[in-house]
């Protein structure tokens, strides 16, 4: 690239900062934000330009039919909770869902976590009161502490680098767990212990069971299981903060296209996607493969004109659209917009996120979502691109390894007197590893049907 050229693409990566950006922290200390945002941008990467594209290529693949997306994590990661048992039981979860719908479906599952990196929020509103005192709603690890004090949610860019650092080592755990054995799917067995005393769990082993025959047919026919020991896992989370995003933007050596280098894949939420926004002008520039959120008051002119800006050369597996609309409202309104987008004959990837249009208040008071109602929207999602002859190339959600009680319903049953036992989320209510793995059955018999 000529040097006016690659001139050109740096002044582009600074566009945003002249544009309106929703959601933004008010950062009470302009010098420190400049000392941070300089501090990152002389940290390593934390994903490499190889892997992004090697993704885009994956995501093509899903957006084709050949390989289905599976994205979740929690809503929003914690510094207290990036131990490493955490970690591990989320990646668990994630390798246990892919295994059964590998299995159910015979497709390659693309595996990725809302992990390494999904330590800030987008909220309803900027304030919250409680007993009389207003202060400054929590807006995830990267901003301001959950605690209910002035001090702990004041916004404090010296977080920025706690994020950093915290996505470092995670992503670095991740990488040993996938790449050291532990995702082996010989292992297939080991990843279900201690957990058999209910029926998803007795349902898992069943399966273990019967891939474990499978492979050993295969062992005896002489198969090398070499390539089995190790598995791709990539890293997501929602690109908010733009000093942070921006800071993590570098120009890769050997193309001398701009990459985020903060995760292998960035989405736009709902709430930040304005065409003419500060949001959709970065992302336009990197060239990993992003995703945007859309929820029911999209119109397919809205899509168009984001696949549009955000797609110009139209690649393929570049751009995700993550579709929330509701399991009331998706029937309805899903078509119009893949029917608006296919018309036009845009390269996009589907994908279903059955968590954001069906939080509720709860009568004891907890923010919630109810099992059934998740899933009724899974299977809108398929139904309407059964109907219409398109893809339905994968899931969003927000998941634990644990055995929290966020969301109701599910085999275990969980009900509203049962939530007060262990809601440990700060955001959104999750899937916790029982109930991630029943809606991964359920799903393997919708893509077996596909
Ligand atoms: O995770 C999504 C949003 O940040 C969240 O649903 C917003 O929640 P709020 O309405 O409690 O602010
Ligand atoms: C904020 C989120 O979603 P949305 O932008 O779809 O509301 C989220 O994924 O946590
Ligand atoms: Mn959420």
């Amino acid at each position: 690239m000529s040097i006016e050229a690659s001139s050109k693409v740096l002044a582009g990566l600074q566009q945003w900062r002249a544009l309106e950006a929703q959601q933004q922290p008010s950062w009470p200390d302009s010098d420190v934000l400049q000392e941070v945002t300089g501090e990152l941008r002389t940290r390593p990467p934390l994903v490499f330009a190889g892997e992004a594209d090697k993704l885009t290529a994956q995501l093509a693949a899903a957006g084709r039919g050949e390989a289905f997306l599976l994205q979740g994590g929690d809503c929003a990661e914690t510094f207290a909770e990036s131990d490493a048992d955490r970690i591990r039981n989320k990646i668990r979860t994630i390798l246990q869902m892919a295994a059964v719908l590998t299995y159910g479906a015979s497709m390659p599952v693309i595996k990725m976590g809302r992990m390494a990196g999904q330590y800030a929020k987008p909220r309803s509103s900027g304030m919250e009161t409680r007993d009389g005192l207003t202060l400054p709603v929590y807006r995830g690890d990267a901003v301001n502490g959950h605690a209910y004090t002035e001090e702990s949610r004041t916004p404090d860019p010296r977080r920025l680098l706690e994020a950093y650092h915290r996505s470092a080592t995670t992503i670095n755990l991740i990488r040993a767990f996938t790449g050291g054995g532990f995702a082996d799917l010989r292992e297939v067995h080991q990843w279900n212990r201690g957990f058999m005393a209910n029926p998803a769990y007795a349902r898992y082993e069943e399966l273990a069971a019967e891939i474990d025959r499978a492979m050993r047919f295969m062992r005896a026919c002489g198969v090398d299981f070499e390539a089995l020991r190790t598995t791709d896992f990539f890293t997501s989370h929602e690109a908010l903060l733009l000093d942070y995003e921006s800071s993590m933007t570098r120009i890769d050596s050997r193309s001398g296209r701009p990459y985020n280098t903060s995760a292998h894949f960035l989405w736009i939420g709902e709430r930040t996607r304005q065409l003419e926004g500060a949001h959709v002008d970065l992302l336009s520039r990197v060239s990993n493969p992003i995703g945007v959120k859309l929820g029911p008051g999209t119109s397919a002119a809205d899509a168009l004109a984001l696949a549009e800006r955000l797609n110009p050369e139209n690649t393929p597996g570049r751009l995700t659209f993550v579709t929330r609309m509701g399991a009331g409202r998706i029937r309805e309104v899903l078509p119009q917009l893949v029917e608006g987008i296919h018309a036009e004959g845009c390269e996009v990837t589907w994908v279903c996120d059955p968590m954001h249009g069906n939080t509720f208040t709860s009568e004891s008071g907890y923010k919630t979502r109810d099992f059934a109602t998740v899933i009724n929207e899974v299977h809108g999602f398929f139904e309407v691109h059964q109907s219409l002859g398109t893809v339905p190339g994968g899931l969003h959600v927000e998941l634990t390894g644990d055995d929290v009680t966020e969301v109701l319903g599910g085999a275990e049953e969980v009900d509203d007197a049962a939530l007060a036992r262990r809601y440990e989320t700060l955001v959104d209510p999750r899937l916790n590893h029982q109930q991630s793995l029943e809606m991964a059955f359920d799903v393997s018999e919708m893509l077996r049907r596909r």
